[in-house]
């Protein structure tokens, strides 16, 4: 099997995955998966898809600035550009974005601090934080409608190979090193946003 078909399987699974959690509502959220490093280049879902179905024109192949490799029919995700910052800043080898009503809620609460930090959490090793008082910061950043101006300030958040960051009233960007990690990095953060919320809301109706 090629790399690019080994790359494409991951992604194809991470996908299957993530559309059977209802992860990828009104045709929203993109997937990116490094497939080279010199020159770098990455496979990216097509744009505007319903990302809930398989076809073989889920992904193409886009260069280090979010351009296709090859003459296609396929647009790159609109939301390219943030794989391109993670790519080419770091050593990360795969980049998800997924819009769920959970980070959507959590980044509007939270949007004015800037940030969301959890403590005090066992999902918390998921991060690679092993100690009993370790914390987990998620930036919050605008929701700008101009692609490049939303890069540049996601850009100041990304700085390790592993990564998450919210967008506010738009969705979460989660990255690792492989697509084990990027996964991960993913599915705890989705997992102390969902913990947060119920906890907030039975609070307010406990007291
Ligand atoms: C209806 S979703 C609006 C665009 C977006 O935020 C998204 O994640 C999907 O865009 P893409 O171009 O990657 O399909
Ligand atoms: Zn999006």
């Amino acid at each position: 099997m090629t790399m690019i078909n080994q790359r494409w399987e991951e992604l194809a699974d991470i996908k299957r995955v993530l559309a059977k959690r209802d992860w990828f509502p009104g045709t929203s959220g993109n997937l990116a998966i490094k497939v080279s490093d010199e020159p770098i280049e990455f496979l990216v879902t097509a744009s505007g898809k319903d990302k809930t179905k398989e076809t073989d024109e889920d992904f193409l192949l886009v260069d280090r600035e979010g351009k296709p490799v090859k003459d296609t029919h396929l647009k790159p995700s609109a939301e390219t550009l943030l794989h391109v910052e993670i790519f080419n800043k770091t050593k990360a080898g795969c980049s998800l974005h997924v819009h769920t009503v959970d980070n959507n809620i959590i980044s509007e609460l939270y949007g004015d601090k800037g940030k969301i930090t959890f403590r005090g959490q066992e999902i918390i090793k998921a991060y690679g934080l092993w100690d009993e008082d370790a914390e987990f910061t998620i930036p919050i950043i605008y929701n700008y409608a101009h692609i490049p101006t939303l890069a540049e300030s996601f850009s100041e958040f990304v700085k390790e190979d592993a990564g998450a960051v919210l967008i506010r009233n738009h969705g979460i960007t989660a990255w690792g090193r492989d697509a084990l990690e990027a996964k991960k990095y993913l599915e705890a953060s989705e997992f102390l946003f969902s913990y947060h919320l119920k906890l907030l809301t039975l609070k307010a109706v406990l007291v």
